[in-house]
């Protein structure tokens, strides 16, 4: 079978609610395929009980429908669902790729963004692409109303993802409808100073990017501890935190000799309200593989 490796990703950053996202060097879903008259899909690993084989109500189902690409899919889960590491956008973006090859469709990474966003449409009912982007192009991508531009960029992040489960769905429920303008000034001036930050690999300007005024504070109250997590890992070093896509998963910026004290005290201060979780020391990394 054709394998092919797409890793977890983490939209948003903070301040670039639906359009800012990074590929994560780990952890990451494997998706195998093979032609067959109509698709099938079997998945195991990682919260994989969860998740529906039925090729409608699976994202890598919609991709080969988009595709026209039939075919026997089977997915190892390494990114659990409704994790906020972009689970269901590894699977897509996975499934896009794998597909593409499997059935020679020529398609560029670039033009299968659109298609792999499609099983995002399929969960969360947008077909926002800040996940499958950076799961195709790798590293660090901003994706606008005109296409998206991808920065190669490796900084050293830690991600936190506690034993809760937050869809998207219901996290897209409790985005404002309306900001105030001093408010998009700030998200402004953040979401440029992280920009520059993710060119020079500057742990010091992506955190001060990563602060946001407007999405992540209702998006922090469905995370319990999100908090006293948040205060751990800037007391253990990182120079940044936010909720990691639509949440639980909280990510933190820093220099790479921190990642372990902070794994450790976002841990902890997850123990300390009773809520179970694992911590992933990881960096920015490329997109999906063909193996
Ligand atoms: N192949 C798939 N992999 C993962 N989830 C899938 C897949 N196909 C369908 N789903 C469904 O998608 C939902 C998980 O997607 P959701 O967007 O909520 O989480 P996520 O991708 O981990 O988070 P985020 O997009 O915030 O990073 C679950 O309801 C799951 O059953
Ligand atoms: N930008 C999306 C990412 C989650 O899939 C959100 O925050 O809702």
């Amino acid at each position: 079978m054709l394998t092919v490796r797409a890793p977890a990703t983490s939209a948003n950053l903070g301040s670039g609610f639906d359009v800012f996202g990074t590929a994560l060097e780990r952890p990451a879903d494997v998706v195998r395929v093979e032609r067959a008259e109509e698709t099938t899909i079997e998945m195991s690993g990682a919260g994989s009980e969860f998740i529906p084989e039925d090729p409608e109500k699976n994202t890598a189902g919609a991709v080969a429908e988009a595709l026209d690409a039939p075919a026997r899919i089977k997915i190892d889960k390494g990114v659990r669902p409704a994790s906020g590491l972009g689970s269901s956008a590894a699977s897509a973006a996975g499934a896009a790729l794998a597909l593409n090859e499997l059935y020679d469709r020529g398609l560029s990474r670039s033009e299968l963004v659109p298609i792999a966003a499609e099983g995002e449409a399929l969960v969360s009912g947008e077909a926002h692409e800040d996940n499958v982007a950076p799961a195709l192009l790798g590293g660090f991508t901003i994706a606008a109303e005109d296409g998206v531009t991808c920065v190669d960029a490796s900084l050293p992040l830690v991600v936190c993802l506690p034993d809760i489960v937050v869809s998207t769905r219901d996290a897209r429920r409790v985005v404002p409808d309306t900001a105030a303008v001093e408010d998009v000034v700030d998200t402004v001036g953040r979401a440029a100073t992280l920009t520059v930050g993710m060119h020079r690999d500057d742990p010091e300007l992506v955190g001060q990017g990563m602060e946001d005024r407007i999405v992540t504070p209702a998006r922090a109250e469905l995370i319990d501890g999100y908090d006293r997590v948040r205060e751990a890992a800037l007391e253990a070093g990182a120079t940044g935190v936010t909720v990691s896509g639509a949440g639980p998963g909280v990510i933190a910026a820093c220099y790479e000799s921190d990642r372990r004290e902070i794994a450790g005290a976002m841990l902890d201060a997850f123990d300390d309200v009773g809520v179970e979780s694992r911590a992933y020391q990881t960096r920015i990394g490329g997109g999906a593989t063909i193996h």
